[in-house]
């Protein structure tokens, strides 16, 4: 047991990490996965990419035209503006029509979007612009040479990267894909993260509550968070607060996991057991950070397994998730990573903060009347208090070395994403 604990005095306040030096020594103990697996392109929605992909064909694969029409040769369109010329129709091209016959001199065809350009053609002109009596078209010299034509290639050319290696795929790229014919797609395998909550008190849905007792929510949260970043996930359950039934837990999950995530259990009170347990499977690398919400956070391993032994509060769960777990599993999926997307916003209110640690509280972000991004605070800010995450469409960042907000300065957001 921790000599503090021992001594039932508080923790040294000078020991936690900044905030900035816990993530990079997150990101350090990270190696990211390299296994690979080939999946159906449907499945591949989300998934990164582990190689590059080479385009076998031009996209569109011919030339064809852009709008519907009539297709012309440029040099039979009037020199001059108020000019006209009548052109013979003689054929036509739809899109899926096959190969349509070539156009002379004074000649034009009918043609759809995405239909081939007939050979002799190299101008379509829309019909809205022309007027056709007795199969002869009457062009008038405001058309522009070469127009309303895609060329072969033009998106994406044969021999070129259509999408590189650690790219996580958009819809766009499962179109673009389709678009190259491609069946299956060759993407990393995902992370598999277990978590499980610690604590006597937590009791389960559907289960009757004594005094005293109060509900697991954070294995929902966390279930919902690791499902948005799509990584293989695994509930573990409740966990008592006794070190044996941690260490069993924690001993059985450890294999064949890539990440385990625990809540609760993290602090100085006598049935915080997470650290000790940790400590004798594997080892700490660090437990406590200069932020708020989320001080106590126990981050090491077991055996190849990453650790994250997150604190109880519900808040702090969801902001340590999102500030040190997710960029960690980020790294660890093996794709391209991202910063934080920080914006600056007005503060609408007075905030209060000392120096020393980085804050997390829960905004909503919205515009002014000058079109200016502003922020308030989502209500009371407690870290049990988990409607203020509920209600919030951003986090405002508050950095180690900064003091209280005045209304009106400008301070960092970051807003919540698709993922959050
Ligand atoms: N003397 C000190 N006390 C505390 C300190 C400190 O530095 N010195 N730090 C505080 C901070 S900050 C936090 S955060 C918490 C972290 O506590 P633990 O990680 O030990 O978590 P617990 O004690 O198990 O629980 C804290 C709180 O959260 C509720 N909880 C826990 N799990 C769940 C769950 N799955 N669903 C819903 N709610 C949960 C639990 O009932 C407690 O109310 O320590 C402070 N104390
Ligand atoms: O770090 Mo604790 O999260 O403030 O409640
Ligand atoms: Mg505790």
């Amino acid at each position: 047991m921790n000599a503090h604990r021992e001594a039932g005095c508080q923790a040294p306040r000078d020991d936690a990490l900044p905030f900035d030096a816990a993530l990079a020594r997150i990101i350090d103990a990270i190696r990211p996965l390299a296994d690979r697996e080939r999946v159906p392109l449907r499945a591949a929605l989300g998934r990164i990419l582990a190689v590059d992909v080479i385009s076998g064909v031009d996209v569109p694969p011919h030339d064809n035209s852009a709008m519907d029409g009539y297709a012309l040769r440029a040099e039979d369109l009037p020199a001059q503006a108020e000019r006209s010329v009548a052109l013979r129709l003689v054929g036509q091209s739809l899109a899926g029509g096959g190969r349509p016959a070539a156009i002379g001199p004074g000649e034009c065809a009918r043609i759809t979007t995405g239909a081939l350009i007939p050979p002799g053609a190299d101008t379509v002109v829309v019909q809205e612009a022309v007027s056709v009596t007795d199969a002869r078209v009457t062009v008038s010299g405001t058309q522009r040479p070469g127009q309303n034509i895609r060329r072969a290639g033009e998106d994406l050319a044969r021999g070129t990267a259509a999408l590189t290696g650690g790219h996580r795929l958009s819809p766009a790229d499962l179109g673009l894909l389709a678009s190259l014919g491609c069946v299956e797609v060759e993407v990393l395998r995902r992370p598999r993260v277990a978590f499980l909550s610690t604590g006597d008190e937590l009791r389960g849905l559907g289960q009757p509550l004594a005094e005293g007792e109060i509900r697991d929510s954070n294995r929902y949260a966390l279930f919902g968070a690791l499902a948005r970043l799509g990584v293989d996930a695994y509930d573990l359950g409740t966990v008592a607060d006794r070190p044996e039934a941690l260490r069993a837990t924690l001993a059985r999950a450890a294999d064949g996991h890539d990440v385990i995530i625990s809540t609760g259990g993290v602090s100085v009170g006598d049935a915080d057991h997470t650290r000790d347990v940790l400590a004798t499977l594997g080892g700490i690398d660090f437990w406590r950070i200069a932020m708020r919400p989320g001080r106590p956070l126990a981050f090491g391993h077991i055996g190849g397994t990453l650790f994250f032994g997150l604190p109880g509060n519900p808040v702090a769960v969801m902001t340590s998730f999102y500030q040190l777990v997710r960029p960690a599993l980020g790294r660890l999926a093996g794709g391209h990573t991202h910063g934080p997307r920080r914006l600056r916003a007005r503060a609408l209110e007075a905030i209060g903060k000392r120096p020393g640690r980085t804050e997390f509280l829960r905004g909503i972000l919205q515009q002014d009347i000058n079109g200016e991004p502003c922020v308030r605070l989502t209500g009371p800010q407690g870290s049990g208090i988990l409607r203020s995450m509920s209600l919030a469409n951003c986090f405002i960042v508050l950095g180690h070395a900064s003091g209280p907000v005045e209304p009106g300065q400008w301070i960092d957001v970051e807003p919540f994403d698709d993922c959050m």
